[in-house]
């Protein structure tokens, strides 16, 4: 699929493109684009004076007239090819993630038997067996066992990846293939509504919706083709009152190089494009509306662990506290771990052993196991003989403790403070009403960071970490990245909070996360970026998935967003700016069409009134074309605050946009004046 994504023109797209190109003529599709709806009703009346010549008295300047209709035509073409190139891609991707959608066969449990049914016949709730080799025959959560799945059919990431029962990686998508082991799986979505489906509408843009941007900008067209139509059409008998016959092919051509046709030809190639750089970049985006508020975001919600940081915190280092043996927290350390499958936890048991301790397994025997949630920040195990282990935040041990009638060693809090101001992140380990001492768990920031927020601080975006852990590692992980800003000891609502926060003083705010926990603040976020690997909760809330879950991807993702808004605005300033450099060309040549003692007038030296007629509208036809790349490819962009941005490319596609046709224009007209 990656490989498929990267071939960008491939031949066949193009072939597909010319074809819907004229496709795309019909005028029940035409009619969506206002602007070159127009063009296409003159074409139509250049058209039928052409066939009609008789009725219309128009015989001796057929020439002329058929040269007006063939250009008007290659406009429409060259409109329309713009937006079949930027749909191609996505259109050839929807096909081969069609056939990767072939109907599997599925093991489904009914009672404690396994029926072999179609894929195509599964409910939500349905519970399905996939054993190694198999094909996953629907999106699902894990309920039982673990399993490594090539996830390649979406993601394009050879590497299979661990899905298991519980926990934030448990989701898995129908499609995808069990490589090893065996997992049960329940259904969670009907047939049609699947990931893949979803997917396959996504990147095929069926059901593209005009954001709201566009539709403002398209009623800015709308009006200005309006205005112009208006003064084209009163011109004609103003000019025959003084006796002036200004043919309509003429006025024709007039109209088409005033109607913003450069943007309106583009336009939608430029949306579409953007959220293609969105899925090639493996992001897939629920609406084209979710992408440009990327590029609008003013505030940004990371999480610390994973995200700014590598997130595989690992135990590094055992600190006993008091006169406790270090045996003797190791021994509860481990206890605490037994099963605990968080990373975390993991990690404690591999550094005991690599230490060369021994687990007292028999101890745990007929325990309760406590599993960590972020919301008690502790985890541990309840003991048959009544006794109670517990790990976690410090704070939480401390309360913990307190609770318990213990007491707090008096040097708990100093080599806490030691762990955390180095960035770690320290876990209290107690049994009971006594504390034993402290895992250091080991965190890096990911390279990079530092100056990958100091680009968003130039694009004007405020970066929020919103962390579980305590408040000094907080502030030196904050310190060490460089975010604005940081909110320690938070809890998953606490996310929602900061969130509603900013909304309230009106900015737009973008976060990403995988947990359950983090669907609801996902779904109030403006931008929400689910990991693939999440549950199934974070991704229906998101209004983005990440297929390589990646979070600190969010911050490309406002780049391209930005990028797409910024394209659409220079491309808007061109086509403007074209249009009143093209006045110069065609009202002085109209004029001396009637009265040849308006020759002054002709300020670009233009070859002849018709020459110069052409030569207009030929350059408004080609630069559709010309610009097609500039509309796939999106401006340059450069980290800046929005103010010098738009100042510079005011000047630059402003500025340009009325030098660039007097240049075209003038060399067109050169050609075109040997022949007429
Ligand atoms: N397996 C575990 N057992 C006990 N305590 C844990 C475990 N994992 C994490 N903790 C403690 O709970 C705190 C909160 O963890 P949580 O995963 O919610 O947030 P976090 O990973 O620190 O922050 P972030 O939101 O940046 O990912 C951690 O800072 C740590 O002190
Ligand atoms: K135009
Ligand atoms: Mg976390």
């Amino acid at each position: 699929m990656k490989e498929q994504r990267k071939r960008m023109l491939d031949r066949s797209i193009l072939k597909h493109a010319v074809k819907d190109s004229f496709i795309k003529l019909n005028p029940m599709i035409m009619m969506k684009n206002p602007v070159m709806f127009v063009v296409e009703i003159g074409t139509l009346v250049v058209l039928l004076m052409l066939l009609f010549p008789g009725y219309f008295g128009t015989g001796k300047e057929m020439g002329f007239n058929l040269a007006v209709f063939v250009i008007l035509l290659f406009t429409l073409l060259f409109a329309n090819f713009a937006e079949a190139l930027a749909e191609g891609r996505g259109k050839a991707q929807a096909a081969s993630l069609k056939k990767s959608k072939q109907d599997t066969k599925a093991n489904k449990l009914v009672g404690n038997n396994i029926q072999v049914v179609n894929s195509t016949e599964l409910r939500k709730g349905d519970i399905v067996v996939v054993s190694q080799g198999e094909m996953i025959p629907g999106d699902g959560e894990v309920i039982e066992g673990l399993a490594s799945v090539d996830e390649s059919a979406i993601t394009g990431e050879s590497a299979p990846v661990i899905k298991e029962s519980g926990g934030d990686f448990c989701s898995v998508t129908g499609g995808t293939r069990v490589v090893s082991d065996r997992v049960k799986v329940r259904i969670t979505t009907e047939p049609g509504e699947t990931f893949i489906d979803k997917m396959i509408s996504l990147v095929e843009g069926a059901k593209r919706q005009k954001t709201p941007n566009e539709i403002a900008l398209n009623t800015l067209l709308i009006s200005l083709t309006i205005i112009f139509l208006i003064v084209v059409v009163t011109l004609a008998p103003i000019a025959r009152h003084f006796n002036i016959d200004l043919p309509v092919p003429v006025l024709i051509s007039l109209l088409v190089c005033l109607i913003p046709t450069t943007i309106g030809g583009l336009l939608s190639a430029i949306g579409i494009a953007g959220m293609d750089r969105v899925t090639q970049f493996n992001v897939l985006a629920m609406s084209g509306k979710a992408v440009e508020a990327s590029g609008d975001i003013n505030t940004m919600i990371l999480d610390k662990t994973g995200t700014i940081t590598f997130g595989n915190r690992m135990a590094s280092e055992f600190v006993p506290v008091g006169n406790v043996e270090k045996a003797e927290l190791v021994k509860w350390a481990a206890m605490s771990s037994i099963k605990d499958e968080t990373p975390e936890g993991r990690s404690v048991l591999e550094l005991m052993r690599k230490q060369e301790y021994t687990l007292e397994e028999t101890l745990a025997t007929g325990g309760t196991f406590i599993e960590f949630k972020a919301e008690t920040r502790m985890s541990g195990m309840d003991l048959a003989d009544g006794r109670k282990v517990r790990k976690g935040a410090v704070d939480s041990v401390r309360q913990w403790i307190i609770s318990q009638k213990g007491h707090v060693p008096a040097d708990l809090e100093e080599k806490a403070n030691q762990v955390a101001s180095e960035g770690g992140t320290p876990l209290a380990v107690a049994l009971d009403d006594q504390i034993y001492g402290i895992i250091y768990l080991k965190d890096t920031v990911k390279p990079g960071m530092k100056e990958r927020f100091d680009q968003l601080r130039e694009m004007g975006i405020r970066t929020i970490m919103c962390t579980g852990d305590n408040p000094l590692t907080a502030a030196t992980i904050a310190r060490e990245a460089g975010v604005d800003d940081f909110v320690a000891e938070s809890k998953p609502e606490d996310k929602i909070a900061v969130i509603r926060r900013e909304q309230e003083q009106g900015k737009l705010v973008a976060m990403t996360g995988d947990g359950t926990n983090d669907a609801p603040a996902l779904a109030q976020a403006d931008v929400g970026l689910a990991m693939n690997s999440g549950t199934v909760a974070a991704k229906e809330a998101a209004n983005m998935v990440d297929l390589d879950s990646d979070p600190s991807k969010i911050i490309e993702v406002v780049a391209i967003g930005k990028q797409l808004l910024m394209t659409r605005g220079a491309l808007t300033t061109f086509s403007i700016a074209n249009d009143v450099a093209k006045y110069f060309a065609i009202i002085p040549a109209m004029f001396m069409l009637a009265i040849p003692q308006m020759g002054a007038l002709n300020v670009m030296g233009l070859g002849s009134p018709l020459s110069a007629i052409l030569s207009a509208l030929i350059f408004n036809a080609v630069i559709i074309p010309l610009l097609i790349p500039l509309a796939m490819r999106g401006v340059k962009y450069k980290p800046m605050s929005s103010d010098r941005l738009l100042g510079r490319n005011l000047l630059i596609y402003g500025l340009g946009g009325m030098v660039v046709p007097f240049v075209g224009i003038k060399a067109i007209d050169l050609l075109v004046h040997l022949w007429i």
